[in-house]
């Protein structure tokens, strides 16, 4: 059996007609870290400025916006799973390959904002690989996956980054190392996988978690956390467009000003002129 193939390009990342979020979709206090040893951002709460934007109700148009987030890793490594665990909160045991791309579109409330990311499944064979890049572009999150129960999809995650970053502005997206299957490992073998990850992490500038699409653990959390993340960036390009914006029309202000004393002082000169006619 094969999973569903979505080869439909989302030409608009605006979202239209938005019923509540479901209650475990609201998200009030900063998502915590999985560990401060390979973490994007060790604060626990939002920005001061995006708080306060929240609260006045500034965040332009942040709520309409849909963020997107790639899921890249080998093939059965437990993409499909982790999304569908989140998303539809199901888990299949037996294995679907994924052809090309899929897609979900989970909204959220952050800080009394509507907010929607577009989590996007990819296939981890490689003669879908071509499909699949054609969708890394203009990611605000990367997620790279692999099964903690299989060390050398670990070190693959290294090539599917590159990959995505490729298409991606420099820096312009959080990266993530998620370690999947985390019900198949306990004890010393789990810690050390897990030390190996945080180092890969760290040379990756990702944040590291470990989770189970069979148990659900952590994954809720682990997308609480992406999405607070996302929310949390997208504001503050918001704050700092409408800033630019406020700049741009204050110039304009000025000059208009400036023209017009100018328009002024020559119709004066002018007027004034003995010998106008
Ligand atoms: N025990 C266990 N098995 C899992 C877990 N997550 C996924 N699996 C199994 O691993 C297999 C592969 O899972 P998928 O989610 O289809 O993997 P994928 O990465 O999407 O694979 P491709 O679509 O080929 O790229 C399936 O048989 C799943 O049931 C997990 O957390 N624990």
């Amino acid at each position: 059996m094969l999973k569903r193939m979505v080869l439909v390009r989302m030409e608009s990342n605006l979202m239209v007609l938005a019923p509540p979020v479901g209650r475990d979709r609201i998200i009030s206090d900063f998502p915590k870290w999985y560990t401060p040893e390979a973490c994007l951002q060790l604060k626990d709460h939002f920005h001061r400025q995006v708080r306060a934007a929240c609260q006045e109700q500034r965040t332009g148009t942040v709520g309409l916006k849909v963020s997107k987030v790639v899921v890249l890793g080998d093939l059965y490594v437990g993409k499909t799973s982790l999304i569908n665990r989140f998303c539809k909160d199901v888990f299949d045991r037996d294995y679907k390959a994924t052809i090309g791309v899929d897609f979900e579109i989970e909204r959220f409330q952050i800080a009394g904002v509507p907010y929607s990311l577009q989590i996007w499944d990819t296939a981890g064979q490689e003669k879908f690989k071509c499909i699949a890049s054609a969708y890394y572009r203009g990611a605000q999150v990367i997620i790279t996956a692999f099964d903690l129960a299989d060390i050398q999809t670990l070190g693959h995650t290294r090539q599917w980054l590159a990959d995505a970053q490729r298409e991606n502005e420099s820096g312009s997206s959080f990266v993530f190392l998620v370690g999947t299957k985390k019900d198949l490992l306990s004890g010393p073998a789990c810690e050390r996988t897990e030390m190996d990850a945080v180092h890969l992490a760290n040379e990756m500038q990702a944040e590291y978690w470990s989770v189970s699409a069979k148990t659900g653990e952590n994954v809720k959390a682990f997308f609480t956390r992406v999405a607070a993340l996302a929310f949390e960036q997208s504001v503050l390009q918001e704050l700092e467009k409408g800033s630019c914006h406020a700049q741009i029309r204050a110039g304009a202000s000025i000059s208009i000003r400036r023209e017009e004393s100018s328009v002024a002082s020559q119709e004066g000169a002018s007027g004034s002129s003995p010998g106008c006619c």
